[in-house]
């Protein structure tokens, strides 16, 4: 009778993309509650990033998931299965998931090939030295295989670092903060690849950052977090069109906010006055107004329809585009404006300006987060 093979991944288990689901996950540090009832579904294959402001809570959620702590109450399921709950709590070896966090330290000496062996301890040698190969080969570093990290750049370090994640093939891999210590032309360019090792590999991602941007290049969906909460979900076009409340719209956007109250179905700011019907006469409103959203031109003899008067206070050159500062007549709050940068002449002082309506956004006063 032919003898059973060995697995190749006798630890890791499954190697194909797997769901992993956070079910009312509360989490506190003595008095503080870090987490409060997070509900969310990373999908098979899918990059998810958890984005939100510094304290937030996305990293205590992606320990939670690593099983690097444990959560108050809630349930973290993969495929199904429980990984952790009131009664059950797999260790992180035991949940196919690999981690890459902030500080992708590579074993200083230890050779680029070695450290990303050093995950597949449980392989025999030479499966493990097979499977390393491959992992150094996907993110390009084959001929580096030998050298030791000090030689190489810190791009090609976050390189190794991701080859050693993905090495046992998990399930599911838990990023925090993978670019944070690149230079900003590096990090395009790593991102970049990364995306492209992820798309490849087919491996389920979540991907923690502060930054919108970023998190609108790399995620197929985003979870917004503010104060230990979910604030909105969703794709990256869902959510930059449809905020829910201002701190989203600000969070994905630079905006101008004014103070308002609808009368008749108006709110009047000093940069236009804005449809808002739907809200009852006198609703104390605030008005987002994207600062992609103004189009500044230069003053001509005749003020057109819909436009506004404005004097450039300050003007600031930034490549592609300027940022513009504005004042406007009947206001001290200046308006900000974000233009390309060949689209105003030098020179010019007073212009006029209206309002793209995609980015105006209408929210009520007293929105808690707001
Ligand atoms: N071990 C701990 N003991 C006590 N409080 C903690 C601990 N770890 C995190 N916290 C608190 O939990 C909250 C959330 O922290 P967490 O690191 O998850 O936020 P974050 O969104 O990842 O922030 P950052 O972007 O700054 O890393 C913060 O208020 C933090 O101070």
């Amino acid at each position: 009778m032919a003898q059973a093979q060995t697995p190749s991944f006798p630890r890791t288990g499954v190697s194909f993309a797997a769901e992993l689901a956070f079910e009312d996950i509360h989490l506190h540090y003595g008095a503080v509650h870090t987490l409060k009832g997070i509900s969310l579904v990373a999908n098979p294959g899918e990059i998810l990033c958890l984005l939100g402001p510094s304290g937030s809570g996305k990293t205590s959620l992606l320990r939670l998931a690593a099983g690097l702590e444990a959560q108050t109450s809630g349930r973290v399921t993969m495929n199904g299965q429980l990984i952790a709950g009131p009664a059950t709590f797999l260790p992180p070896e035991e949940r196919s998931v690999g981690l890459m966090f902030q500080d992708f330290a590579l074993f200083p000496h230890m050779s680029i090939l070695d450290n990303v062996r050093f995950g597949l301890h449980d392989m025999k040698p030479a499966d493990a030295h097979r499977e390393a190969m491959a992992a150094i080969r996907r993110v390009g570093l084959e001929h580096h295989a030998r050298s030791f990290p000090h030689v190489l750049s810190g791009g090609e370090q976050q390189r190794v670092a991701l080859a050693r994640a993905l090495a046992p093939r998990p399930s599911v891999i838990l990023m925090d903060e993978p670019f944070s210590g690149l230079d900003t032309r590096l990090k395009d360019s790593v991102r970049a690849e990364t995306l492209a090792i992820l798309r490849e590999t087919r491996a389920t991602a979540i991907v923690v950052t502060h930054d919108a941007e970023e998190a609108m290049r790399m995620g197929d969906r985003i979870a917004l977090l503010n104060r230990g909460e979910i604030v909105q979900s969703g794709t990256a076009q869902e959510i930059y069109h449809g905020p829910q409340s201002l701190f989203v719209a600000g969070f994905f956007a630079e905006l101008n906010v004014f103070d308002a109250t609808s009368h008749k179905g108006v709110a009047e700011t000093p940069i236009g006055a804005f449809d808002c019907r739907g809200y009852p006469d006198g609703s104390s409103l605030k008005v987002a107004i994207r600062t992609v959203g103004l189009n500044v031109r230069a003053n001509g003899d005749v003020l057109p329809s819909g436009h506004i008067p404005g004097r450039i206070v300050s003007r600031r050159f930034l490549g592609s585009t300027e940022a513009l500062v504005l004042a406007v007549p009947g206001t001290d709050q200046r308006v900000r404006a974000r233009i390309r940068a060949d689209e105003l002449p030098p020179g010019v002082k007073d212009v006029v300006i209206n309002v793209r309506k995609r980015d105006i956004m209408l929210f009520e006063s007293d929105d808690e987060s707001a």
